[in-house]
Parts: structure tokens; C-alpha cells; sequence
């Protein structure tokens, strides 16, 4: 399946972010954050286009065949590939922040586990552990960093209303769960939305052991 770019893509660009996305879905997938294909990976090329996973890939054996092209209403250009099945989530975050540059979607065991305890609630509030201020704009362990926990909805389009109704309440969104499903994050280069996904693995996973501790 080949991949043909549209004049206003230059071919550098497109094999530099298909290389980057399989680098990170290698890596997190020897975390094992990615179980039996699970997961999506995108990147940015420009304001009408990202770079994203192709279907049902093995994310732990990407390479950038296994990256094909979108517009930002998630419709594949130049190949027969079917893109992921959440692409409008991650064409969602491109159009509401001009700044995000990579979206990072991962099904850990701390991810899904914590989705499910938290969905009744809708919301998992963080707050008092330093590792916080690893998402920008966060500068103290005091401020409070919610993550919803929106609803596995299977039809997208209903998935993409939830998280834009929660943008449209004002409410600050640096990552969001789904129920029984996993996390989505993002960040305005890899290097960011990476460190974004790791912090808050890393502060799920201290959740759910105070959850145990205190049981
Ligand atoms: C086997 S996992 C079910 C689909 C999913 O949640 C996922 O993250 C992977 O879907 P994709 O279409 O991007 O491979
Ligand atoms: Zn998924």
C-alpha cells in the first residue's frame, strides 16, 4: 500500500514524522502500553494534514509504512489505507489547538484500570504530587489537574461531542481518559506529548496504589 503526498507535503517532512511516530510506538510498546495492536499515533504535517497509524498495526513492529496520510476531518489522502478507528479524536486536538504537534493515544494496565475506577466520578482530580507540574502550564504540586473520564462511545462522532462539551465549559484538557479503554494526550512537539503520557502514567499509577493502601 503506497503512500502518495500531495504537492504541499514535502516528502522529508512526512518520512521525518512517520519515523518519529514509529520510534515512540516501538518504545511504548516495550513499555507494554500498547497490548495486541492497541493504541494510535499521530503527528502534525500542516494545518490540513497529520501523519497517523494505520489500523490495526502491531505498534510494537511500526515503521513508517505503517504511517499514511489524513486531512483534518480524519478522511485518508493519497492511499486505500484505513486509517485508525479513533482518528477523529486526534484530528479533534489538532483543530482546537494550532500549537499540538503530536497526540499520543495508549492502552497501559495503570491507564485502563484507573479509567474504570474513575468513571462513575467522570473525572480524576490530581493534585499534591510534583510530578504534575510535567504537564505545561502546571508550575506547583498545589493546582488541581482534572482528567475526565469520558464514556467508551464506539460512534465517534458522539465521543468527539463529549470532549468538545467539555471544552466548551471553559474547563482546561491536557489528557482524557476512556472508560475501560485507555488515555489520549498530546503536546506541541513528541518530546512533550511523551513526557505528558509518562507523568500521568506515573500519577494513575500512584492513584490507584493509594486506592489500595487506603482499602
Ligand atoms: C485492538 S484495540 C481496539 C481499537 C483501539 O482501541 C485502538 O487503540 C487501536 O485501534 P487502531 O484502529 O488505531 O489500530
Ligand atoms: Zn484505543
Amino acid at each position: 500500500m503506497s503512500q502518495q503526498l500531495p504537492d504541499s507535503v514535502p516528502p522529508d517532512l512526512f518520512a521525518a514524522r512517520a519515523d518519529a511516530i514509529a520510534s515512540a510506538a516501538r518504545e511504548l510498546a516495550l513499555a507494554g502500553w500498547t497490548p495486541a495492536t492497541s493504541s494510535n499515533f499521530s503527528m502534525r504535517i500542516d494545518d490540513g494534514h497529520a501523519a497517523i497509524t494505520i489500523s490495526g498495526r502491531d505498534k510494537g513492529r511500526l515503521t513508517r509504512d505503517d504511517i499514511m496520510l489524513v486531512d483534518m476531518q480524519g478522511r485518508a489522502v493519497g492511499t486505500d489505507a484505513r486509517p485508525s478507528a479513533e482518528t477523529a479524536l486526534h484530528t479533534q486536538v489538532y483543530r482546537h489547538w494550532p500549537e499540538a504537534q503530536a497526540v499520543l493515544h495508549t492502552h497501559s494496565r495503570t491507564q485502563s484500570v484507573a479509567s474504570r475506577l474513575y468513571a462513575n466520578a467522570g473525572v480524576v482530580h490530581l493534585q499534591g504530587w510534583e510530578l504534575q507540574k510535567a504537564i505545561t502550564g502546571h508550575t506547583t504540586h498545589e493546582s488541581v489537574l482534572e482528567i475526565p473520564v469520558f464514556p467508551n462511545i464506539q460512534h465517534m462522532p458522539e465521543l468527539v461531542a463529549r470532549v468538545d462539551a467539555w471544552l466548551s465549559a471553559g474547563k482546561p484538557l491536557a489528557a482524557y481518559l476512556i472508560d475501560g479503554h485507555g488515555i489520549y494526550t498530546w503536546g506541541r512537539d513528541m518530546a512533550e506529548a511523551r513526557r505528558h503520557l509518562e507523568a500521568l502514567e506515573f500519577l494513575l499509577g500512584c492513584e490507584l496504589d493509594l486506592r489500595r493502601l487506603n482499602a
